[in-house]
């Protein structure tokens, strides 16, 4: 397959990258970039969620309740995920791309629902411009599937996926309770105890010798519940907020988390930026109900507002299908489900 790892090494773009990667801004799209450091997402005290005092947790519901509306994302510190997990995922995770191409090639040309893939930029078939981006896409749970090497890899994919499911659980029930429900509301209504789909995304951007044309991933919303990201210490992502691109630059040992489009508070567009230097790994765990399950605007929340619904119920499967074959064009995929 011709990944854009295989590219760098390659040697051929050793100055300049192929035109077909050169990403056409659209222009009515504002890319200031904030850099007030003060105006970034904000940051999540994970553990007064889980054992504070009925006051602290109190409080940090609401700082959840705002940091989805105003920004759609934030980070997470003091989550409980180990430094040791952490690091040992994200190393397996890039050892996995340094395997030879054989040893990959079993995971190459696999559809959307097949449990490991393999690929390059987003979906090749629709991508307009190739974007500067490999990724492995693993399909954890319910059921779970990992590839066999390299060595090692199968268990820490199997831990990591655990955890990051428990922060998930746990940051649903605070998110529940901020838009007053009850705290089960979410995880008991999308079947979450029983056979919530959990998908693994590896985004693996190399450096890339012109990082201001290029781009790792553009604008998009996630589809599910929550995403929870992981990355390498090096910079890329990008928040659109009130109008403007912000980077992000997550505290160390931070998780970010941020709102899918199956969720009733704004999924937010995101980008990845590519740099010049290093090899940035990402590590994405996308949240969702099970596949099989219609998803609709929540009864309670829509009497309560007192207007329809804006969005028609869909199979999250179906919805997965939609943003897949869709090019990425700067809108969300939830504009194909709005009434
Ligand atoms: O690499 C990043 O920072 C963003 C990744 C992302 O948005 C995704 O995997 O959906
Ligand atoms: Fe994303």
């Amino acid at each position: 397959m011709f990944t854009v790892k295989r590219l760098v090494e390659s040697g051929n773009c050793y100055q300049s990258i192929p035109l077909e990667y050169v990403f056409e801004t659209n222009p009515n799209d504002d890319c200031t970039n904030i850099t007030d450091a003060a105006d970034t997402i904000p940051t999540i005290d994970f553990s007064l969620l889980t054992s504070g005092s009925p006051e602290q947790r109190s409080n940090v519901i609401q700082s959840i309740g705002k940091a989805c509306l105003e920004w759609g994302f934030f980070m997470v510190i003091n989550h409980g995920v180990a430094k040791t997990v952490r690091d040992e995922m994200q190393r397996a995770s890039k050892s996995f791309f340094e395997q030879t191409e054989e040893q990959m090639q079993e995971y190459a040309g696999k559809k959307l629902f097949d449990p490991i893939r393999w690929g390059t930029s987003f979906n090749r078939a629709v991508d307009n411009t190739f974007f500067w981006r490999d990724y492995l896409k693993v399909h954890v749970h319910p059921h779970f599937n990992a590839p066999q090497n390299p060595p090692g890899f199968s268990e820490i994919l199997q831990e990591y996926c655990k955890r990051s499911r428990e922060v998930a659980g746990e940051l649903l029930k605070g998110i529940s309770k901020s838009l007053g429900l009850e705290e089960s509301y979410i995880n008991k209504t999308m079947d979450l105890e029983s056979s919530s789909h959990q998908l693994l995304v590896v985004n693996l951007y190399p450096p890339c010798p012109q990082p201001e044309l290029a781009m790792g991933l553009p604008p998009h919303s996630d589809h599910g519940l929550l995403t929870i990201l992981m990355q390498n210490g090096l910079q890329g992502l990008q928040v659109h907020h009130n109008g403007s691109w912000v980077s992000i630059d997550p505290l160390p040992d931070s998780l970010v988390v941020n709102i899918g489009d199956h969720m009733e508070y704004k999924s937010v567009l995101h980008r990845a930026l590519v740099n010049g230097g290093a090899t940035r790994v990402s590590i994405a765990t996308a949240h969702g109900p099970p596949l099989q399950k219609v998803v609709v605007p929540a009864p309670e929340l829509v009497h309560r507002e007192n207007r329809p619904p804006a969005y028609r119920g869909i199979k999250y499967k179906e919805y997965l299908e939609l943003q897949q074959s869709s090019p990425l064009d700067g809108k969300s995929c939830l504009t194909h489900v709005r009434i």
